[in-house]
């Protein structure tokens, strides 16, 4: 049992799948955390509930009448939680002085600014979203460095990474004896089926995600494997490792979360059922180990574990992933735009699911003469690839 004071923890996306999975991990643990603030965009029902039962300082909403709401709500029931609205209030309550975490788990650029400012305040900083450092690796990384914040990757394969390597890993994987990152991947729901029944599938089929339940952005990622392209970059960024020095294994049970290869020969692997209350428990107790409420994986039950080549044919994404990073500058923050805007319409029933490789590619394909060197830089270019986007949808709609 740890002798420390009490954390105070902001969590980012509260009312999110990685949200709702950080309370767990937080309730199950009184003695160690509280929860400063908690953040939503429009589920203000949700994010009452989630007041009423964690107490935080602060809640955030993203509308003023939304903020208003909930501000009454809150009073009826005579708790004391301010409320604020807004996306400068989200970059708030990461840089609070008295916060010693934040839970960066926002969904797509959105997270970015937010997560960025807990890491330029030197915070703990449990990173869920990916698309933080897919936009502006360099920078964040930077950010990082120079606050003395302390970066933990939640992205379950990160975290797995993170596991397996030797607790300094800056450099480059050869400093340390790595040759290579094995970076597993479901394959998602569509990994057995052929192009043209693919071409065909509905949001609610991409979005049954075979192992893990996820928000619905996340889940079509997963299921046009951009998400393993998105992760192939993050784990460029959080761990010096090149495009090359990645190499992606279909592990369709996801047991494996991933594995580091050294010089010697060895495979380190981290394994566990996939359950996203793990790696979130190891950055919240981080050198620490604390419960999780995650049960230990029965070998039995598993029996076999399959690994198979990814098909980049069907699954184009993670080329343009990879080709993106290779390329470099403002590139991956052009394709996780293009991407935000393509699953969007997917979502929405007015794109096909094989369109948003389609899009993606269209538009990094288009000149930008923009760089990627300030924070101001990036997000020029996710403005402009979102309407380039916008242009490609009109020669891909469906409605
Ligand atoms: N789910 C998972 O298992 C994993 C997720 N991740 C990453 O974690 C992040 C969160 O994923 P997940 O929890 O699945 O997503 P969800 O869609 O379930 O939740 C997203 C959260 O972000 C909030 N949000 C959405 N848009 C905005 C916005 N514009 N401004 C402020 N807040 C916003 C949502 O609020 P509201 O409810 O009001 O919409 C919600 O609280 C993603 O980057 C994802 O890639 C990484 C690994 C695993
Ligand atoms: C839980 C998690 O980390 C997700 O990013 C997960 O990896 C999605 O699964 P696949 O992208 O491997 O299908
Ligand atoms: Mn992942």
């Amino acid at each position: 049992m740890s002798a420390l004071p009490r954390q105070w923890v902001t969590v980012l996306g509260s009312t999110g799948s990685i949200g709702v999975s950080t309370l767990d991990v937080i309730a199950r643990h009184p003695e160690r955390y509280r929860v400063y603030a908690l953040t939503a965009h429009t589920s203000k029902e949700a994010l009452l509930d989630q007041c009423l039962a964690h107490h935080p300082q602060v809640a955030v909403l993203d509308s003023d009448a939304d903020a208003e709401w909930l501000r009454r709500a809150l009073e009826g029931a005579g708790q004391s939680t301010a409320v604020r609205a807004g996306h400068e209030a989200l970059c708030q309550v990461a840089r609070e002085a008295c916060v010693d975490a934040v839970m960066a788990a926002i969904v797509g650029a959105a997270g970015l600014m937010p997560a960025l400012a807990a890491a330029e305040a030197g915070k703990r900083v449990l990173l869920a979203n990916k698309e933080a450092l897919v936009m502006s690796g360099a920078l964040f990384m930077q950010a990082v460095e120079r606050a003395g914040a302390t970066l933990l990757p939640i992205d379950s394969e990160h975290n797995a990474i993170y596991q397996c390597l030797p607790a300094v890993h800056r450099g480059g994987l050869e400093r340390y004896g790595v040759r290579q990152l094995l970076l597993t991947a479901s394959g998602g729901p569509f990994r057995t089926w052929g192009a043209e029944e693919i071409a065909k599938v509905t949001p609610d089929q991409a979005c049954a995600h075979p192992n893990w339940s996820m928000g619905r952005k996340i889940s079509v990622d997963s299921a046009t494997l951009m998400n393993k392209g998105l992760e192939l970059i993050e784990a460029c960024w959080l761990f010096d490792a090149t495009p090359e020095q990645i190499q992606v294994v279909v592990h369709p049970q996801s047991v494996i979360h991933s594995m580091a290869a050294y010089t010697d020969g060895s495979v380190i692997a981290q394994l566990g059922n996939p359950d996203m209350r793990t790696p979130i428990a190891y950055g919240l107790a981080w050198p620490e180990r604390i419960d999780a409420g995650v049960e230990t994986l029965d070998l039995f039950q598993v029996a076999r574990l399959d690994f198979e080549a990814p098909d980049e044919a069907r699954f184009p994404c993670l080329r343009l992933a990879r080709e993106a990073m290779q390329t470099g500058g403002a590139a991956p923050a052009i394709l996780n735009a293009a991407n935000e805007i393509a699953v969007e319409a997917f979502l929405a029933g007015t794109l096909g699911f094989e369109a948003i490789a389609k899009v993606v590619a269209q538009v990094l394909a288009l000149p930008y003469a923009g760089n990627a060197d300030t924070i101001e830089n990036v997000l020029a270019a996710d403005q402009w690839a979102r309407q380039q986007a916008v242009e490609q949808l009109g020669r891909h709609s469906r409605s």
